[in-house]
């Protein structure tokens, strides 16, 4: 890639395709393409094709998806295969169509078996059966994989796939019911401190209902009370979670020095299992995160283990060998991020 290369990052709202842009604009970057979802509608084949068509980016992005947490997974599964296949088949396809140089695709570690042994490595891909909460956008991001890695070996595209473990970071997705655990619990527990110190005027305005009698109806549902905070199932799993500029760097980073044919060059005799784990190569407990956070916010209530929640996969750590064999390490720890994240929550969250 060079400074003026054309270069189209679908998804340049969310989490990882903020920073992503602001990562390129920092490095000078200064041909960059972005759309809406609501001016370009990925699922749509004829709207993408006439997109390529007229734009001819050389170098994609794709970090647009259908993302959520656990409940969000498990309860719009449908939605979560749908939407996630049309997506990349209609950007993956159009980028081979429109002789793309190359493009990132952005998997998940969820892509990996249940029961992994840890920390997974890549080629425990398809080794074993996957978590059943988010199996439809598992398959999915796996079909992805597969496509990026059938079109470079039957149409010698350089298309490269990364597998993030759970990220966090400014323009996270904070709601309730279907964000991720970090921002979740930083919700959550902020409300909660400040249904503790009585600021009605605060959860009023965080919630952007009209009554503090709404408000509290609301976060009753979620279990979040004066005294207490709920935390969905049994708090023992582990994730290990990488803040998002960091993530959007190591993007960068692969996009700039990498390409698939060297992914088997470098002593991997296997074309197949050429995608690269993104992540610390570190994981806590929930139950730890949730201590974490609640020290972080200032909460002196008690968390409540809601076990009829999911707990998901119990462990998934990445192992991240390959991607520092590459050159490239996370900088941001986590009580660093979450402290970052809980300060740009503040200032962003009215
Ligand atoms: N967040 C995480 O913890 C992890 C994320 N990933 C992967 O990283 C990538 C980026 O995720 P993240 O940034 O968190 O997701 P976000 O939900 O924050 O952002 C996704 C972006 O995709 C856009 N989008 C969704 N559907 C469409 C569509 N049909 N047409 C056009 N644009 C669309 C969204 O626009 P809009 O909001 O307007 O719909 C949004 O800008 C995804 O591939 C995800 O699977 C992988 C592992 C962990
Ligand atoms: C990134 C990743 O994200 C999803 O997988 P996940 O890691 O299981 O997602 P999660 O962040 O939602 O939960 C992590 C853990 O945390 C627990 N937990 C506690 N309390 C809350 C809570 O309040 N909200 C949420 N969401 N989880 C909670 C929750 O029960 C679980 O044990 C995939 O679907 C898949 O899309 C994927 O790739």
């Amino acid at each position: 890639m060079n400074k003026n290369s054309k270069i189209y990052i679908a998804g340049h709202r969310g989490l990882v395709g903020s920073a992503i842009l602001d990562n390129l604009k920092n490095k000078g970057y200064n041909n960059i393409l972005t759309k809406t979802h609501k001016e370009l509608d990925l699922t749509n084949q004829l709207n993408v094709a006439n997109f390529f068509e007229i734009e001819k980016p050389e170098y994609v992005f794709l970090a647009a998806a259908k993302v959520g947490g656990i409940v969000a997974n498990n309860t719009y599964r449908a939605d979560f295969i749908y939407d996630n296949m049309m997506i990349q088949n209609n950007v993956i396809h159009q980028s081979y169509l429109h002789n793309v140089k190359k493009l990132l695709f952005l998997g998940s570690t969820c892509i990996y078996p249940k029961k992994a042994t840890q920390p997974m490595k890549e080629e425990y891909l398809l080794t074993d059966v996957l978590e059943y909460t988010n199996e439809p956008y598992a398959i999915a991001k796996i079909s992805g994989i597969k496509m990026c890695e059938s079109y470079n070996i039957q149409y010698g595209t350089n298309f490269i796939s990364v597998m993030p473990t759970n990220l966090y970071g400014p323009n996270d997705n904070f709601d309730l019911e279907k964000s991720h655990v970090l921002p979740a619990l930083i919700r959550k527990i902020h409300l909660a401190k400040l249904l503790s110190e009585e600021d009605e005027g605060a959860v009023v305005a965080d919630l952007k209902v009209d009554s503090f009698e709404k408000a509290k109806a609301y976060l009753k549902e979620f279990g979040v009370t004066s005294n207490s905070v709920e935390i969905w199932g049994t708090g023992e799993p582990k994730r290990e979670f990488l803040w998002s500029q960091d993530m959007a760097d190591a993007c960068v980073f692969i996009m700039e020095s990498r390409n698939f044919s060297d992914m088997f060059k470098d002593g991997n005799t296997e074309i197949r299992n050429t995608h690269i784990n993104i992540g610390t190569g570190e994981d806590i407990s929930i139950k730890e995160l949730a201590e974490l956070i609640k020290k972080i916010v200032g909460f002196k209530g008690d968390l409540v283990f809601n076990e009829t929640k999911p707990d998901g996969t119990m462990r998934k750590l990445t192992d991240v060998t390959k991607l520092n064999d590459l050159g490239w390490k996370h900088k941001v720890e986590l009580e660093v991020g979450v402290n970052r994240i809980y300060n740009w929550y503040l200032n962003n969250s009215h």
